[in-house]
């Protein structure tokens, strides 16, 4: 039977990365989003934005929102400082059942929890499921139509505090158009724009940076 991208991806992984490196990891999907197939990770050049943003950050809990096949997962949980935690959220099971593989590779079971399930039921249950006060990081990823009232939804939930970062992907391709107005309107919210490039081609995107203010 037909194997799907995200199993090909995995197997790219399996063949041409380091167990246990993370970078190699991300270098290998990297290389066969390029060169193979494309997919719809974060990518290298975005990719480094977000480096930059959990280094600044520097947080002990991480929300992401799309996991997909755990590129940007990896990516973040390479950077965390010890004991810190990320939890990822992905709807669609055969996703996140090759992102637990990639996950695993790259050897940081320990720092990620992937739940599997729908954002808007989640995060309502976070506090009490897992333990989560709140979040000083949360990347969003997932599908566009879901980023404002998630974010309304996270608010509501006092998942977020002052100084809590929202940093979204895809803010011009796909597009949030909803998202960008409100982060960017309300007095709620200091935003910045980091211009970049749809991954693996040169069609403009961008990464929206989002500081909570309380
Ligand atoms: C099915 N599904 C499960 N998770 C999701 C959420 N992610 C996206 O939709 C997504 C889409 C694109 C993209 C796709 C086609 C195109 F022509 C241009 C851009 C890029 C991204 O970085 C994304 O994150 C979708
Ligand atoms: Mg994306």
């Amino acid at each position: 039977t037909q194997s799907t991208r995200p199993q090909r991806l995995l197997g790219a992984v399996q063949k041409n990365a380091t167990r246990g490196d993370p970078r190699s990891v991300v270098r290998a999907i990297d290389h066969f989003c390029r060169h193979k197939e494309w997919a719809m990770n974060v990518g290298d050049e975005k990719g480094c934005i977000l480096d930059s943003v959990v280094s600044e950050v520097n947080p002990a809990a991480v929300l992401e929102l799309g996991t997909y096949c755990g590129y940007s997962t990896v990516r973040i949980a390479s950077l965390l400082p010890p004991h810190a935690k990320l939890i990822t959220l992905e709807f669609n099971p055969d996703f996140a059942a090759i992102a637990r593989q990639v996950i695993a590779w790259a050897g940081l079971e320990e720092k990620v929890q992937l739940v599997e399930g729908a954002s808007g039921d989640w995060i309502p249950k976070m506090k009490e499921q897992f333990g989560v006060k709140t979040f000083d990081l949360v990347f969003l990823d997932h599908w566009k139509d879901r980023y404002l009232p998630d974010t309304k939804l996270m608010e509501e939930c006092g998942l977020l505090r002052k100084g809590s970062v929202l940093l979204a992907d895809n803010v011009i391709c796909p597009g949030t158009p909803d998202y960008l107005e409100y982060v960017r309107s309300s007095p709620r919210y200091t935003s910045q724009y980091f211009k970049s490039h749809l991954e693996y081609t040169k069609v403009e995107d961008g990464l929206e940076k989002s500081v909570f203010l309380g």
